[in-house]
């Protein structure tokens, strides 16, 4: 599966139309026939009526096509088409002729004319406005739309939900709010934005053939995490290989009270395949770590004044381990922001060169430091939720803002960001970014996010490299969420599941 933009999927329909080759009429007939058969095949025959509302560009002329096609199989169909000054595509003047010997209803709203009451049970078919969209809806089309989310009745819509713009945010603008979306052959951006999830309902991709071959040429925006990906990353371990070439890890996790996000990112970090893992945590948080994750070492701070360390014990602070034999480090679950962790922070940043992972507290500590992000080390993966980034980067109007701000910090530090939430968008430091498409509402708990700081510290200190470990781990936490879940139900999936399930997503991608 690829994301394209509303440009890009036309290119496409053009190519597969000169090369196959198909007529345009023909191609949006394929289209219709998709949308058809998944509605007789997905809505009970019982509901067997349909008000069909229709734009006048190719998006309308696909709801006239399904309106032809729901008739041929005896469903009852009536068309409205929104009048808006122009004669309509070629498409649409082909589909009305078509549709004109057959007994539809094909009603037209004009300027400042009653809307239709759509009667209960009727399915309605939104094909006011696809992915042609290229301004905020207004005037009559928008008080439509709002007919239309204002009736009870279940909408279906065709290819986008109508007034969303394909490529990016449309908040605060209005859509309509479908219960399916039927898009065709591809994900488009806005199609993965969580602050969409209400409009779009369902997504269901219907293939209607476009040509393979095109996306040879083309460059996504965005790409998408998946197996393929996964699989094309991971490497064996070696039959003679030992832990020294897997590297050591270090960890900088914990305070009181939150030695379980210390726990988790043990714990996963240990999943994901390094040599050894030392975790660093406060003094009177080190029985909770050697007794809950026993393959850890726990290293104190070397700080050889006791009032320090003491005054300190509840929080990370002192003085750091010696840090160069560490292939890697994680840092940030659950330390807090006391003034003894940002300092302990700032050393490190000031002393270790190599990728690290930043999460959690380490975030917010750098929200209040902002001077700190020019030292970070280069390809640093940091992994913070919508909460967090905002912390880092000001408010953003919209998602599509909040994603093109990480991708600019990205590129301007050389820093990988990953946007955590449904499909967590990964910005590389070279400008490209992934969408992931693993995971589900059964990891939307405290603590999975610790899991994956844990697994992304694993992954770099395991020798990927920081875009490796990023693709990887996200789709792995993903996955691993998707087992537990399978194995544990939706609701009783906890934090520490994931982590345990991380096997079996190993198992899955290298078998
Ligand atoms: N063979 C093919 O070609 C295939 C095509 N396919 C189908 O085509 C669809 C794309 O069709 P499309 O490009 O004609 O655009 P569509 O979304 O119908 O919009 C129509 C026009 O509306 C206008 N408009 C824009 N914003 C507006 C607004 N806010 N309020 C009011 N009007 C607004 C704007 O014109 P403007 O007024 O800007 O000149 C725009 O051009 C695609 O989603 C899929 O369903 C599939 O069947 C596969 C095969
Ligand atoms: N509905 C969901 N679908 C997919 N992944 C989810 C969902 N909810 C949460 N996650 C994942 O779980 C993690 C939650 O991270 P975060 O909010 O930092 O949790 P915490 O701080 O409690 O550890 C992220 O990696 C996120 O992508
Ligand atoms: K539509």
């Amino acid at each position: 599966m690829v994301v394209l933009t509303a440009d890009q999927v036309r290119a496409w329909d053009r190519f597969t139309i000169q090369h196959e080759p198909i007529s345009s009429i023909n191609l949006m007939e394929r289209a219709a026939k998709c949308c058809t058969e998944w509605l007789c095949t997905n809505l009970p025959s019982s509901q067997s009526s349909y008000y069909i509302f229709c734009g006048k560009g190719n998006n309308g002329a696909d709801g006239l096509a399904i309106a032809r096609m729901l008739y041929e199989v005896d469903r009852q169909v009536d068309v409205f088409i929104l009048e808006f000054g122009s004669s309509g595509t070629a498409e649409f003047q082909q589909n009305l002729q078509r549709l004109h010997p057959l007994p539809v209803g094909i009603h037209y709203i004009q300027t400042g004319s009653g809307f239709p009451i759509v009667p209960p049970g009727v399915i309605i078919i939104d094909a006011l406005l696809g992915t042609g969209t290229t301004r905020p809806v207004e005037g009559e089309m928008r008080a439509l739309i709002e007919l239309i989310n204002a009736s009870p009745n279940p909408t279906i819509s065709i290819d986008m939900p109508s007034g969303l713009f394909a490529d990016q945010s449309t908040i605060p603008f209005s859509s309509v709010r479908a219960a399916f979306t039927l898009t065709f052959q591809c994900l488009k951006p806005a199609q993965l934005l969580a602050e969409n999830a209400a409009a779009i309902g369902d997504l269901q991709v219907m293939d209607i053939g476009l040509l393979p071959r095109y996306l040879n040429q083309v460059q996504p925006e965005y790409e998408l995490t998946g197996k393929t990906l996964s699989q094309s990353i991971i490497r064996p371990r070696n039959n003679f290989s030992h832990k020294g070439e897997f590297g050591h890890a270090l960890l900088l996790a914990g305070s009181f009270g939150k030695m379980g996000a210390a726990v988790l990112a043990a714990r996963a970090c240990l999943r994901c395949g390094p040599g050894l893992l030392s975790c660093f945590v406060p003094e009177k948080g080190i029985s909770i770590m050697q007794m809950a994750v026993p393959e850890a070492m726990v290293v104190r701070s070397t700080n050889s004044d006791h009032e320090k360390t003491n005054a300190n014990d509840e929080h990370l602070g002192g003085d750091l381990p010696p840090l160069h034999q560490y292939q890697t480090i994680g840092c940030g679950p659950g330390i807090g922001t006391n003034p003894a962790t940002v300092q302990l922070f700032k050393e490190l940043i000031a002393n270790f060169r190599k990728p690290m992972v930043l999460d959690a507290d380490a975030l917010n500590i750098l929200s209040q430091n902002q001077d700190l992000f020019p030292s970070l080390p280069p390809f640093s993966i940091l992994t913070p939720h919508p909460k967090e980034f905002e912390r880092l980067a000001g408010k953003s109007a919209n998602e599509t803002e909040r994603i093109n701000k990480a991708r600019e910090l990205a590129k301007k530090h050389q820093l990988i960001f990953v946007l955590k939430g449904h499909h967590s968008l990964i910005a590389m430091p070279g400008g490209s970014a992934y969408f992931n498409m693993s995971g589900n509402a059964s990891m939307a708990k405290g603590g999975s996010g610790d899991v994956l700081t844990g697994m992304l510290t694993g992954l770099l200190c395991r020798g990927y490299t920081p875009e490796q470990a990023a693709l990887l781990g996200v789709h792995l936490h993903g996955l691993a969420g998707e087992f537990a879940s399978a194995d544990l139900g939706m609701e009783s999936v906890l934090a520490g599941d994931i982590s345990d399930h991380i096997a079996k997503a190993f198992i899955y991608l290298t078998s």
